[in-house]
């Protein structure tokens, strides 16, 4: 039997992975994608017109790279309902608007007039067929200190350079979205309790939690149509 069928999975489910910065998304969006043979979206970090840029230069290029990542998000988001589900998605939309764009703007590094602009776009997007939430958000958490020292391991050359208060603030701001965010089930994940890079670890365990969620996910939202 397929991991799929032992843990009930259905196959057009779209789960998606949160967390901040160096948490583990793309890692996790790998090994479950695997796992269930679901096809995967990637966020766009290799080719990004915008990014080096952005961390030169916070406040030059928040909006661009914002706007970026929401088209980019979009047309994702187009390409899993086209194909009817099935999809691991490393980061969401929601995360867009909720962390980044938001701290661009509370952080001064975004105008009034550009994050209104921002927020009607996504707005705009959000209210169209190609938007059914996530059946299951799985939040990857650590402590801070686990995830810087994966953000260095990794090495990427723009990261690397970007005071650490930056992080900090991410880490901070994440925590309280997470508190508040209701629009799909959501499972946590503390990166301290596995490790995929062990081979000995399996990601069964991972499985038979995201079965039960989904399976009571979908219970839940076909009473509510009936
Ligand atoms: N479960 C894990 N155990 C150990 N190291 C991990 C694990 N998941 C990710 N890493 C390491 O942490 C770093 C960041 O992981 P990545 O998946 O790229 O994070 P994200 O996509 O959230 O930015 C990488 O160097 C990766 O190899
Ligand atoms: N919406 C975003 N705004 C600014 N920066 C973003 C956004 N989405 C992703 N990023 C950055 C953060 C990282 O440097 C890379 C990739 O994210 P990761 O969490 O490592 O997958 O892009």
């Amino acid at each position: 039997m397929n991991l799929r069928d032992k843990y009930q999975i259905p196959a057009d489910s779209v789960i998606t992975i949160a967390g901040t910065v160096g948490v583990g998304k793309s890692t996790m969006t790998q090994a479950l994608s695997q796992a269930l043979d679901f096809r995967t979206s990637f966020e766009k970090v290799d080719g990004n017109p915008y990014l080096d840029k952005f961390y030169a230069d916070f406040e030059r290029w928040s909006f661009h790279l914002q706007v970026y990542f929401l088209a980019e998000r979009f047309k994702e988001q187009k390409r899993i309902f086209e194909y009817g589900g099935g999809f691991i998605q490393d980061r969401s939309i929601y995360e867009d608007t909720g962390i980044f764009a938001r701290m661009a703007y509370e952080e001064g590094n975004m105008s009034d007039v550009d994050y209104e602009t921002y927020r009607s776009l996504f707005d705009a997007m959000v209210m169209t067929p190609y938007f059914p939430h996530p059946d299951l958000l799985i939040y990857l958490e650590g402590s801070f200190d686990h995830i810087i020292s994966r953000i260095k391991q990794r090495g990427r050359e723009m990261e690397q350079q970007t005071p650490i208060s930056y992080w900090e603030g991410m880490f901070h701001r994440y925590e309280k979205w997470i508190n508040n965010f209701n629009a799909c089930p959501v499972l946590r994940v503390n990166i301290a309790d596995y490790d995929l890079l062990d081979p000995n670890t399996s990601i069964e365990p991972i499985l038979e939690k995201v079965g039960h969620f989904i399976q009571h996910s979908r219970k839940w939202t076909s009473r509510q149509l009936n």
